[in-house]
Protein backbone atom coordinates (compact mmCIF):
# COMPACT_ATOMS: atom_id res chain seq x y z
CA UNK A 1 0.00 0.00 0.00
CA UNK A 2 1.64 3.15 -1.27
CA UNK A 3 -0.88 5.48 0.91
CA UNK A 4 -1.28 7.71 -2.20
CA UNK A 5 -4.76 8.93 -1.17
CA UNK A 6 -5.11 8.77 2.43
CA UNK A 7 -8.86 8.58 2.96
CA UNK A 8 -9.42 12.50 2.35
CA UNK A 9 -10.20 13.79 -0.76
CA UNK A 10 -9.59 17.54 0.23
CA UNK A 11 -6.08 16.68 0.41
CA UNK A 12 -5.88 16.33 -3.35
CA UNK A 13 -6.54 19.92 -3.52
CA UNK A 14 -4.02 21.40 -1.59
CA UNK A 15 -1.01 22.91 -2.87
CA UNK A 16 1.00 23.01 0.11
CA UNK A 17 0.63 21.65 3.34
CA UNK A 18 1.99 23.17 6.82
CA UNK A 19 2.06 20.40 9.71
CA UNK A 20 1.50 22.66 12.23
CA UNK A 21 2.82 20.03 15.47
CA UNK A 22 5.49 18.60 13.62
CA UNK A 23 6.44 22.60 11.93
CA UNK A 24 7.09 20.66 8.70
CA UNK A 25 5.39 22.46 5.83
CA UNK A 26 4.89 20.48 2.43
CA UNK A 27 4.83 21.94 -0.93
CA UNK A 28 2.27 19.13 -2.56
CA UNK A 29 2.36 20.16 -6.01
CA UNK A 30 6.21 19.26 -6.92
CA UNK A 31 7.35 16.49 -8.34
CA UNK A 32 10.76 15.32 -6.43
CA UNK A 33 9.62 17.14 -2.72
CA UNK A 34 12.35 17.37 -0.23
CA UNK A 35 9.81 15.45 2.19
CA UNK A 36 10.15 12.50 -0.44
CA UNK A 37 13.78 12.64 -0.16
CA UNK A 38 13.93 13.51 3.35
CA UNK A 39 11.51 10.78 4.47
CA UNK A 40 10.74 8.71 1.93
CA UNK A 41 12.20 5.82 2.71
CA UNK A 42 10.47 5.09 5.65
CA UNK A 43 8.88 1.57 6.40
CA UNK A 44 8.07 1.88 9.88
CA UNK A 45 6.84 5.10 12.39
CA UNK A 46 7.55 3.68 16.17
CA UNK A 47 5.50 5.96 18.48
CA UNK A 48 5.59 6.12 22.27
CA UNK A 49 4.52 8.54 24.91
CA UNK A 50 7.36 10.32 25.72
CA UNK A 51 10.48 11.87 24.28
CA UNK A 52 13.34 9.88 26.02
CA UNK A 53 11.45 6.34 25.16
CA UNK A 54 11.65 7.37 21.62
CA UNK A 55 15.17 8.50 21.72
CA UNK A 56 16.50 5.45 23.78
CA UNK A 57 14.59 3.43 20.71
CA UNK A 58 16.20 5.47 18.04
CA UNK A 59 19.40 4.27 19.82
CA UNK A 60 18.23 0.88 20.29
CA UNK A 61 17.43 -0.07 16.49
CA UNK A 62 20.98 1.44 15.24
CA UNK A 63 22.73 -1.66 15.81
CA UNK A 64 19.23 -3.92 14.57
CA UNK A 65 19.37 -1.80 11.25
CA UNK A 66 22.95 -1.91 10.64
CA UNK A 67 23.73 2.03 11.34
CA UNK A 68 26.89 2.92 12.53
CA UNK A 69 26.60 5.91 14.76
CA UNK A 70 27.63 7.33 18.22
CA UNK A 71 26.30 10.69 18.08
CA UNK A 72 23.25 12.00 19.93
CA UNK A 73 19.98 11.19 17.43
CA UNK A 74 18.50 14.63 16.90
CA UNK A 75 15.23 15.33 17.54
CA UNK A 76 13.69 16.84 14.03
CA UNK A 77 10.19 18.33 14.88
CA UNK A 78 12.02 20.42 18.41
CA UNK A 79 11.48 23.57 16.73
CA UNK A 80 7.43 22.36 16.54
CA UNK A 81 7.89 22.29 20.71
CA UNK A 82 5.48 19.40 20.95
CA UNK A 83 6.56 16.24 19.69
CA UNK A 84 10.33 14.31 19.24
CA UNK A 85 10.79 12.92 16.46
CA UNK A 86 13.87 10.93 15.96
CA UNK A 87 14.82 8.96 12.47
CA UNK A 88 16.88 5.67 12.48
CA UNK A 89 17.42 4.52 8.70
CA UNK A 90 13.73 3.37 7.66
CA UNK A 91 11.89 3.73 10.73
CA UNK A 92 11.05 7.15 12.83
CA UNK A 93 10.68 7.11 16.60
CA UNK A 94 8.02 9.80 17.50
CA UNK A 95 6.59 10.62 20.87
CA UNK A 96 2.68 11.18 21.38
CA UNK A 97 2.23 12.20 24.97
CA UNK A 98 -0.35 11.17 27.40
CA UNK A 99 -3.88 9.88 25.76
CA UNK A 100 -5.62 9.95 22.47
CA UNK A 101 -6.00 13.67 22.09
CA UNK A 102 -2.36 14.44 21.74
CA UNK A 103 -1.87 10.77 19.79
CA UNK A 104 -4.24 11.30 17.03
CA UNK A 105 -2.75 14.84 16.25
CA UNK A 106 0.38 13.65 15.65
CA UNK A 107 -0.56 10.50 14.25
CA UNK A 108 -2.71 12.80 11.20
CA UNK A 109 0.41 14.86 10.76
CA UNK A 110 2.27 11.46 10.61
CA UNK A 111 -0.23 9.77 8.31
CA UNK A 112 -0.09 12.89 5.95
CA UNK A 113 4.09 12.99 6.22
CA UNK A 114 4.54 9.55 4.74
CA UNK A 115 1.84 9.98 2.11
CA UNK A 116 3.24 13.09 1.01
CA UNK A 117 6.77 11.45 0.86
CA UNK A 118 5.93 8.63 -1.12
CA UNK A 119 6.17 5.92 1.19
CA UNK A 120 5.51 2.36 0.81
CA UNK A 121 3.90 -0.33 2.93
CA UNK A 122 4.47 1.43 5.98
CA UNK A 123 3.53 -0.18 9.21
CA UNK A 124 2.97 2.23 12.69
CA UNK A 125 3.39 0.61 15.84
CA UNK A 126 2.62 1.95 19.27
CA UNK A 127 5.42 1.02 22.42
CA UNK A 128 3.82 1.73 25.64
CA UNK A 129 3.01 1.29 29.13
CA UNK A 130 0.27 0.06 30.60
CA UNK A 131 -1.53 -1.46 33.39
CA UNK A 132 -1.78 -4.93 33.26
CA UNK A 133 -5.07 -6.98 34.46
CA UNK A 134 -4.68 -10.22 35.77
CA UNK A 135 -1.26 -10.46 34.44
CA UNK A 136 2.38 -10.32 35.98
CA UNK A 137 3.98 -6.96 36.05
CA UNK A 138 6.85 -6.92 32.80
CA UNK A 139 4.40 -8.91 30.53
CA UNK A 140 4.25 -7.49 27.11
CA UNK A 141 0.75 -7.01 25.56
CA UNK A 142 0.24 -6.78 22.09
CA UNK A 143 -3.73 -5.52 21.71
CA UNK A 144 -5.52 -7.32 19.33
CA UNK A 145 -8.94 -5.16 19.82
CA UNK A 146 -9.33 -2.18 21.83
CA UNK A 147 -12.04 -1.33 23.95
CA UNK A 148 -13.24 1.85 25.00
CA UNK A 149 -14.09 2.92 28.63
CA UNK A 150 -17.60 1.75 28.56
CA UNK A 151 -15.79 -1.63 27.53
CA UNK A 152 -17.05 -1.08 23.82
CA UNK A 153 -15.01 -2.99 21.14
CA UNK A 154 -15.13 0.88 19.37
CA UNK A 155 -13.61 4.33 19.33
CA UNK A 156 -16.02 7.00 19.90
CA UNK A 157 -15.18 10.71 18.62
CA UNK A 158 -17.86 13.40 18.07
CA UNK A 159 -17.21 15.05 14.57
CA UNK A 160 -19.44 17.33 13.00
CA UNK A 161 -21.56 17.90 16.24
CA UNK A 162 -22.55 13.86 15.77
CA UNK A 163 -20.98 10.88 17.52
CA UNK A 164 -18.94 8.77 15.08
CA UNK A 165 -18.33 5.04 15.80
CA UNK A 166 -15.85 3.32 14.32
CA UNK A 167 -14.22 -0.10 14.83
CA UNK A 168 -11.12 -0.53 16.89
CA UNK A 169 -8.83 -3.63 16.16
CA UNK A 170 -5.49 -4.78 14.61
CA UNK A 171 -4.71 -6.55 12.03
CA UNK A 172 -4.09 -10.59 12.71
CA UNK A 173 -1.36 -10.91 10.74
CA UNK A 174 0.66 -7.65 12.39
CA UNK A 175 -0.56 -8.90 15.68
CA UNK A 176 0.71 -12.63 14.93
CA UNK A 177 3.46 -11.19 13.43
CA UNK A 178 4.76 -9.44 16.79
CA UNK A 179 4.37 -12.42 19.00
CA UNK A 180 5.78 -14.64 16.75
CA UNK A 181 9.23 -13.18 17.57
CA UNK A 182 8.31 -12.81 21.44
CA UNK A 183 8.63 -15.67 23.93
CA UNK A 184 12.29 -16.83 23.20
CA UNK A 185 14.20 -18.58 25.74
CA UNK A 186 16.23 -16.25 27.67
CA UNK A 187 13.88 -13.15 27.33
CA UNK A 188 12.50 -13.77 31.15
CA UNK A 189 9.57 -12.18 30.32
CA UNK A 190 5.76 -13.31 28.51
CA UNK A 191 4.65 -11.85 25.57
CA UNK A 192 1.21 -12.43 25.25
CA UNK A 193 -2.26 -10.85 22.94
CA UNK A 194 -5.36 -10.00 24.72
CA UNK A 195 -7.26 -7.08 24.36
CA UNK A 196 -6.65 -3.61 25.33
CA UNK A 197 -8.99 -1.17 27.34
CA UNK A 198 -8.28 2.43 26.55
CA UNK A 199 -9.55 5.48 28.65
CA UNK A 200 -9.94 8.88 28.10
CA UNK A 201 -8.59 9.36 32.46
CA UNK A 202 -6.03 7.74 33.89
CA UNK A 203 -7.51 7.65 37.16
CA UNK A 204 -11.51 7.65 37.39
CA UNK A 205 -11.39 6.38 33.60
CA UNK A 206 -9.26 3.31 34.41
CA UNK A 207 -11.30 3.23 38.24
CA UNK A 208 -8.88 3.39 40.03
CA UNK A 209 -9.58 5.10 43.69
CA UNK A 210 -6.35 7.38 44.16
CA UNK A 211 -7.98 9.76 41.98
CA UNK A 212 -8.71 13.21 43.28
CA UNK A 213 -11.95 12.39 42.97
CA UNK A 214 -13.70 9.23 42.99
CA UNK A 215 -17.36 8.04 43.83
CA UNK A 216 -17.36 4.44 43.74
CA UNK A 217 -16.36 1.73 45.92
CA UNK A 218 -13.73 -0.87 45.98
CA UNK A 219 -15.44 -3.38 45.54
CA UNK A 220 -17.32 -1.69 42.32
CA UNK A 221 -14.19 -1.39 40.55
CA UNK A 222 -13.15 -5.08 41.10
CA UNK A 223 -16.48 -5.82 39.68
CA UNK A 224 -15.55 -3.57 36.51
CA UNK A 225 -12.08 -4.87 35.93
CA UNK A 226 -13.19 -8.52 36.40
CA UNK A 227 -15.95 -7.60 33.75
CA UNK A 228 -12.93 -6.07 31.51
CA UNK A 229 -10.93 -9.39 32.49
CA UNK A 230 -13.93 -11.45 31.00
CA UNK A 231 -13.88 -9.99 27.69
CA UNK A 232 -10.02 -10.74 27.33
CA UNK A 233 -8.88 -7.70 28.59
CA UNK A 234 -5.31 -7.85 29.72
CA UNK A 235 -4.26 -4.30 29.72
CA UNK A 236 -5.39 -0.74 30.58
CA UNK A 237 -3.76 2.24 28.58
CA UNK A 238 -4.78 5.39 27.01
CA UNK A 239 -4.25 5.34 23.10
CA UNK A 240 -5.48 2.16 21.30
CA UNK A 241 -9.07 2.53 20.62
CA UNK A 242 -8.00 5.98 19.12
CA UNK A 243 -4.99 4.50 17.18
CA UNK A 244 -6.33 0.98 15.73
CA UNK A 245 -9.10 2.87 14.40
CA UNK A 246 -7.66 6.18 12.36
CA UNK A 247 -4.81 4.33 11.21
CA UNK A 248 -7.89 1.39 10.25
CA UNK A 249 -9.78 4.50 8.64
CA UNK A 250 -6.28 5.55 6.86
CA UNK A 251 -5.62 1.96 5.53
CA UNK A 252 -2.62 1.37 7.19
CA UNK A 253 -1.28 -1.25 9.16
CA UNK A 254 -0.52 -0.89 12.76
CA UNK A 255 0.15 -2.63 16.26
CA UNK A 256 0.31 -1.81 19.69
CA UNK A 257 3.16 -3.30 21.79
CA UNK A 258 2.77 -2.04 25.97
CA UNK A 259 4.56 -3.64 29.00
CA UNK A 260 2.38 -3.80 32.14
CA UNK A 261 3.83 -1.84 35.23
CA UNK A 262 1.44 -3.34 37.94
CA UNK A 263 -1.18 -5.65 37.99
CA UNK A 264 -4.46 -3.95 38.54
CA UNK A 265 -6.47 -6.82 40.40
CA UNK A 266 -3.77 -5.91 43.43
CA UNK A 267 -3.73 -1.97 43.57
CA UNK A 268 -4.20 1.14 41.75
CA UNK A 269 -0.51 2.91 42.85
CA UNK A 270 2.26 2.90 40.15
CA UNK A 271 4.83 1.98 42.49
CA UNK A 272 7.80 0.70 40.82
CA UNK A 273 10.94 2.47 40.67
CA UNK A 274 12.28 4.54 38.12
CA UNK A 275 14.89 1.70 37.25
CA UNK A 276 12.67 -1.10 37.23
CA UNK A 277 10.20 1.20 35.00
CA UNK A 278 13.14 1.63 32.95
CA UNK A 279 14.08 -1.91 32.68
CA UNK A 280 10.15 -2.68 31.95
CA UNK A 281 10.50 -0.38 29.02
CA UNK A 282 13.44 -2.18 27.13
CA UNK A 283 10.86 -4.79 27.19
CA UNK A 284 8.89 -3.98 23.85
CA UNK A 285 12.23 -2.63 22.70
CA UNK A 286 13.22 -6.05 22.12
CA UNK A 287 9.88 -7.41 20.83
CA UNK A 288 9.72 -4.12 17.95
CA UNK A 289 13.46 -4.82 17.70
CA UNK A 290 12.98 -8.58 16.02
CA UNK A 291 10.03 -7.30 14.54
CA UNK A 292 11.67 -4.50 12.42
CA UNK A 293 14.42 -7.17 11.53
CA UNK A 294 11.45 -9.50 10.12
CA UNK A 295 9.90 -6.78 8.64
CA UNK A 296 12.54 -5.55 6.39
CA UNK A 297 14.66 -8.52 5.63
O1 LIG B 1 3.70 4.89 28.34
P1 LIG B 1 2.81 5.58 27.39
O2 LIG B 1 3.20 5.31 25.97
O3 LIG B 1 2.72 7.06 27.65
O4 LIG B 1 1.34 4.97 27.64
C1 LIG B 1 0.65 4.93 28.86
O5 LIG B 1 1.13 5.78 29.89
C2 LIG B 1 0.35 6.99 29.94
C3 LIG B 1 -0.25 7.14 31.32
O6 LIG B 1 0.72 7.12 32.30
C4 LIG B 1 -0.72 6.86 28.87
O7 LIG B 1 -0.31 7.53 27.70
C5 LIG B 1 -0.80 5.38 28.70
O8 LIG B 1 -1.35 4.91 27.49
O1 LIG C 1 -2.10 1.73 35.01
C1 LIG C 1 -1.58 2.26 34.03
C2 LIG C 1 -0.18 2.27 33.83
C3 LIG C 1 0.33 2.90 32.72
N1 LIG C 1 -0.51 3.50 31.86
C4 LIG C 1 -1.86 3.50 32.03
O2 LIG C 1 -2.60 4.08 31.24
N2 LIG C 1 -2.36 2.88 33.12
Amino acid sequence: MSLSRLNNPHLDTMTSDFLYHLNINVACSQNATDIEKQFGDIRVICTGGTQKRMKELAIYLRPILGIVDNREPVDLCESGQRYAVYKVGPVLCASHGVGSSTFSVVLHELLKLVRYAKCKDVVFLRIGTCGGVGVEPGTVIVTEKAYNGCLENVHEIPILGRRVVRPAFFAQDIVEGILGVGNQPNDGFKTIKANTMSTDCFYEGQGRTDGAVCEYSEDDKMKFLQKAHDLGIRNIEMEATMFSSLTRKADVKAGCICVALINRLNGDQVTITMEQKHEFEQRPFIIVGRYIRHLLK
